[in-house]
């Protein structure tokens, strides 16, 4: 059994870890930390786990941590970079869901997340955790960067035509939606019912801070020498709990019909247990992935001119956070990569 421990539990990406890790056959959760809820029982803020989870939230201690072989952090930037670099020393295994190892460029991580990075070393060490790039680099890392929900929709719509070279790379459009989940379980104004039900808008159009990890994930799929991606990013808030939908526009570079599209498509994702490339026509629901560890994909080529649309659903918490999190453990771990992750997505 892999001993586990969460740092930071009573998040929602925290407790999204707990539903899926609970009934994992080979996992033994042994701590779960709140600093402010220490000494509750899990199962009493989360009734939900009532009967799966007899722990009670305790303090972020180092020593208890070590004595894990794999820890997850579900907590706010800035947090693992101070804490990991012991672990690490000791020899436990880090999975991070913040955005902490994510970006290779340093000044840019601190201009973007308004903080100095206190690990950069780490960083530069840490595997990027898209196993539908990073596969074999994930199996033998001691440290995974999570990627970020929009991240994970944009990347995996847009991988199989960067690789292949097939659009204009300068000029990509990302237009995506994302549940108010997405935004944590802090108490903000602008998630009060009142204020995001009925409604739907824009935020961060003058720069988002998944910019830099969007165009450095599809540069590195790129082949030398072509034209470095380059995406305007918008991000849209919906009235809805889970689930990212991702609108993706690109100028091709060739006349490559709709059905060479998605032959190309169908080819790159043929052996990823996560991928469901949809038949020509379909238009992917968020519901669809709701819960699930699915990234679901289709293509378009609207009145057959010369940009080809890619439609990306996933759900943030899911594939977007905590289930892929799974998956990379899975990976690290050498265990089947579905195991704990093949539960189809809650109807409706
Ligand atoms: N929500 C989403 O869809 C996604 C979120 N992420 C990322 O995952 C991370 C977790 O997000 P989310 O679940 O929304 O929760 P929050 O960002 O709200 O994190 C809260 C958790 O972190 C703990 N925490 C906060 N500060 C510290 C600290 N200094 N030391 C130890 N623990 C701390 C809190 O417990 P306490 O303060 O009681 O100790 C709490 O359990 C974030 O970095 C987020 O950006 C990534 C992808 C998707
Ligand atoms: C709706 C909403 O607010 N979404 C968040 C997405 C954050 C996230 O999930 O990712 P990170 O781990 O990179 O912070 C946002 O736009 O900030």
């Amino acid at each position: 059994m892999i001993k586990v421990a969460i740092v930071g539990g009573t998040g929602y990406t925290g407790v999204e870890l707990l539903r899926l890790l609970v009934p994992h056959p080979e996992v033994e959760l042994t701590a779960i930390t709140s600093r402010a809820l220490a000494g509750k029982p899990v199962a009493e803020l989360f009734p939900s786990l009532r009967g799966h989870c007899n722990l009670a939230f305790c303090e972020p201690d180092t020593e208890q941590l070590a004595g894990c072989d794999l820890v997850f952090f579900a907590t706010p930037h800035g947090v693992a970079q101070a804490q990991v670099p012991e672990l690490m020393r000791r020899g436990v295994r880090v999975i991070d869901l913040s955005a902490d190892f994510r970006l290779q460029d340093i000044a840019a991580w601190e201009r973007w997340y308004g903080q100095s990075h206190t690990a950069p070393e780490l960083a530069a060490q840490a595997v990027y955790g898209l196993p539908e790039v990073n596969r074999d680099q994930i199996a033998g890392a001691q440290l995974i960067a999570c990627p970020g929900c929009y991240p994970t929709a944009i990347q995996l719509g847009w991988i199989p035509l960067l690789e292949a070279g097939a659009v204009e790379a300068g000029q990509l459009i990302a237009s995506a939606a994302s549940g108010a989940s997405g935004a944590g379980r802090q108490g903000k104004t602008e998630l009060l019912l009142a204020e995001n039900s009925d409604n739907f808008r824009a935020y961060a159009a003058a720069g988002h801070r998944h910019l830099p990890e969007i165009e450095q994930g599809l540069r590195r799929v790129q082949a030398e020498g072509s034209t470095p991606a380059s995406v305007t990013f918008v991000p849209h808030l919906l009235p809805m709990i889970r689930g990212i939908h991702a609108t993706l526009y690109a100028r091709l570079q060739s006349d490559l019909e709709l059905q060479a599209l998605q032959e190309l498509f169908e080819r790159r994702y043929a052996d990823e247990p996560f991928v469901d490339v949809m038949p020509p026509g379909s238009h992917p629901q968020t519901r669809s992935v709701r819960g699930s560890n699915m990234c679901r994909i289709a293509l378009a080529r609207p009145d057959n001119r010369d940009t080809v649309v890619v439609m990306s659903v996933i759900d943030n918490l899911a594939k977007g956070a905590s289930a892929q999190a799974i998956q990379n453990m899975n990976i690290m771990f050498g265990l089947n990569e579905k195991l704990g992750l093949e539960s189809p997505a809650l109807l409706p």
